[in-house]
């Protein structure tokens, strides 16, 4: 799937309305295993993209907040492959919601979750998604500072799986997910996904009740 919604890929509510509907239709459709997102943005450097729309939540009604925030859930819900540029805030947890993260190795490039450098919280979720990739203490530094993570760093905290040159990202990412459906049965896979990700919808489902 590429992504194309210039200058930054910012997810706001249309945007995010037209990728979730894609999704769905990609789930419906029996021949589709796996999925690998990309920018086609033509800046350079690339930005995968910029996080959520910044306009989209300022001066707007509390209704349209809220419909706005529950997109923004379902696109977690949802996603799986991934390949990228420049990933801030919301970009960085559309490529933590992805099995594998394929990072151009481009310092110019970078991801994170630096909510608290705009003066902002990282959402419950997105933390706790965070915590499931890099750990407690690398979430700790990262959120509380809001640090934005080079390819090389990126990598050593294991936010990102792999880094490749710029100009082979996408042929990575359809090796690697060619090996990855090597793995036999959708349902293994989906199941194995759904342990892993146990005590998090749990969780989740209690921080709904409350
Ligand atoms: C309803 C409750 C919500 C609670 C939310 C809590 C969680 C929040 C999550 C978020 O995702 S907040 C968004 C955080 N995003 C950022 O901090 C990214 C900011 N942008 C950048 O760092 C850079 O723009 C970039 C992505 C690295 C790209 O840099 P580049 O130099 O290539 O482009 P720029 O000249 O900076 O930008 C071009 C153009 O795009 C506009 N823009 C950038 N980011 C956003 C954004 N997130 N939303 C809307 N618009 C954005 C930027 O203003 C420029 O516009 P113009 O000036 O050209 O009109």
């Amino acid at each position: 799937m590429h992504m194309q919604s210039p200058p930054v890929n910012s997810l706001s509510l249309d945007f995010l309305t037209e990728l979730c509907i894609s999704l769905e239709k990609l789930e419906m459709d029996k021949g589709c295993r796996g999925l690998i997102i990309t920018s086609v943005l033509s800046n350079q450097p690339k930005v995968f993209s910029a996080g959520l729309d910044i306009l989209e939540m300022y001066g707007k009604s509390p209704e349209h907040c809220g419909e706005f925030w529950k997109v923004v859930q379902e696109m977690w819900l949802k996603f799986y492959g991934s390949n990228m540029g420049s990933s801030p805030a919301g970009g960085c947890l559309l490529s933590l919601t992805c099995d594998y993260r394929i990072m151009a190795d481009n310092p110019r490039y970078t991801i994170g979750l630096n909510e608290t450098q705009l003066g902002i919280v990282a959402p419950f979720w997105f933390k706790e998604t965070m915590v499931n990739t890099v750990g407690h203490r690398n979430t700790e530094v990262a959120l509380q500072l809001g640090l934005l993570y080079k390819p090389a760093e990126a990598l050593k905290i294991g936010l990102v799986d792999q880094l490749v040159p710029e100009d082979q990202v996408f042929t990575v990412a359809s090796q690697t997910m060619t090996k990855w459906l090597t793995i036999p049965g959708n349902v293994s896979v989906i199941t194995t996904k759904s342990t892993l990700n146990l005590l998090f919808s749990f969780q989740l489902w209690c921080f709904n009740l409350v």
